[in-house]
């Protein structure tokens, strides 16, 4: 299971809701037979492998795209295009154009990724905090995927763009060690990674607010009407523990997968628990130099609302955003989580093609108080009773003192 800021889909636990019909519905429902390849803890529970779907090419889908000039104009109504991205029939996946200076800070970081992963080992162990469970700093086959394997395919850099120190504060640093503890950079051996990183998460945490702003309006205009003291815009404005990720995904041959044509062979099925997940269009280089995806059919794919997997396509300047479950809570439902995972290229001229991206979580605060609504249909495993009352840290500690025990078993 996941020790990073999301949740694996176990689909043969997963209930999907049909388009229109509200989940409170569903509860009671008999298991659906999953579309996508299982994921979970336990191979035991799962049904066989679907191998048709599997090998299947999902079509390919453009992302609903809001140009940054309209996004930052907080008067305008974008409740068609936030509707038909983030809303019942979307994907859940939206990108922005034309974001002023973020085509080269992507390519800035982007660059540094396999840099990073190409340090020597001594020094990446160096660089790790198994004290926050390797979410700061490096982290490489720390967290396990599908059917309990660890995820060996994919290497990471965590680190707050925002403060290096987010607090001194003993008791919170015990209590969510995974938020609050410092950053951690590779001062002497990779000194521009900081930079890169911080400027790049800067910008796509300042868009991703003007994009919570409108998805405010957009719930709100759906008839729930003001709220109270829980708009996205604002729980994410006052929140100091917004999370970067820069993720490098190894070459086939160097992460030995066998599973090349499965649709989640580069990272498993999952949702976030952020409100949103800020995400650069992946950069692929073969011995270092940049090429566009050998396979069409490579990339991050989406179990749409209506229970199909599409591969989703948005360009290399657009920045997107995907919504996590804390966006799901806070919007009772009007905006939903979207499950995700990475197919890996398999075509013939695939070998030794790598690819690195970039995502920045944007979440609650530790601290941000957050009810759980009846019927929230994830983390059942958690048995958080409906409408209790979780701090967001609280709610990851819980996630992840229950995985990392598991990993450990
Ligand atoms: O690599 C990607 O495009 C997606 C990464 C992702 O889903 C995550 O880090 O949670
Ligand atoms: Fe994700």
């Amino acid at each position: 299971m996941s020790l990073h800021h999301c949740s694996p889909i176990n689909w043969s636990q997963a209930t999907p809701t049909p388009p229109g019909e509200p989940r409170e519905r569903q509860r009671g429902r008999r298991r659906a037979r999953p579309l996508a390849p299982a994921g979970g803890r336990s191979t035991r529970d799962l049904p066989p492998p679907d191998l048709a779907m599997q090998q299947q090419r999902p079509p390919s889908v453009r992302a609903v795209t809001i140009p940054f000039a309209d996004l930052e104009d907080k008067g305008k109504d974008l409740s068609g295009k936030i509707g038909g991205g983030f809303g019942r029939q979307g994907l859940g996946i939206v990108s922005i154009a034309d974001v002023p200076g973020y085509p080269e800070l992507r390519k800035r970081l982007l660059r540094l990724a396999p840099r990073v992963a190409n340090l020597p080992e001594e020094v990446k162990r160096g660089l790790e905090d198994p004290n926050s469970r390797y979410n700061f700093g490096w982290s490489h086959g720390k967290q396990k995927f599908e059917s309990g394997k660890f995820d060996t395919f994919k290497g990471s850099y965590f680190a707050n763009p925002l403060f290096d120190v987010p607090t001194t504060d003993d008791v919170l640093l015990t209590r969510f060690p995974s938020y609050c503890r410092p950053n951690i950079w590779p001062t002497g051996d990779l000194p521009e990674l900081e930079t890169a990183f911080k400027d790049l998460g800067k910008l796509m945490l300042e868009v991703g607010l003007m994009l919570a702003h409108h998805c405010d309006h957009y719930v709100m205009n759906q008839g729930v009407g003001q709220y109270i003291g829980e708009s996205l815009g604002q729980t994410l404005a006052r929140s100091r523990c917004h999370k970067g990720r820069l993720l490098y995904y190894f070459p086939k041959e160097f992460s030995k997968q066998k599973d090349g044509q499965s649709i989640s062979s580069w990272c498993g099925w999952h949702t976030d628990y952020a409100s949103l997940t800020g995400l650069t269009c992946g950069l692929f280089m073969r011995k270092s130099v940049e090429i566009p995806c050998p396979d069409s059919g490579a990339g991050l794919h989406i179990r749409s609302r209506d229970n199909q997997v599409v591969k989703v396509t948005f360009e290399n300047d657009e920045l997107a955003y995907m919504t996590g479950e804390t966006a799901e809570i806070l919007s009772r439902g009007h905006l939903r989580a979207t499950p995700h995972c990475v197919k890996a290229p398999s075509s013939e001229d695939a070998s030794l093609v790598d690819r690195s991206t970039f995502a920045l979580f944007v979440q609650p605060n530790w601290d941000e108080k957050i009810k759980f609504p009846s019927g929230f249909p994830y983390h059942q495993e958690l048995s958080i009773p409906p409408n209790e009352t979780l701090a967001y840290g609280e709610y990851s500690e819980r996630l992840l003192n229950k995985h990392y025990e598991e990993a450990r078993t």
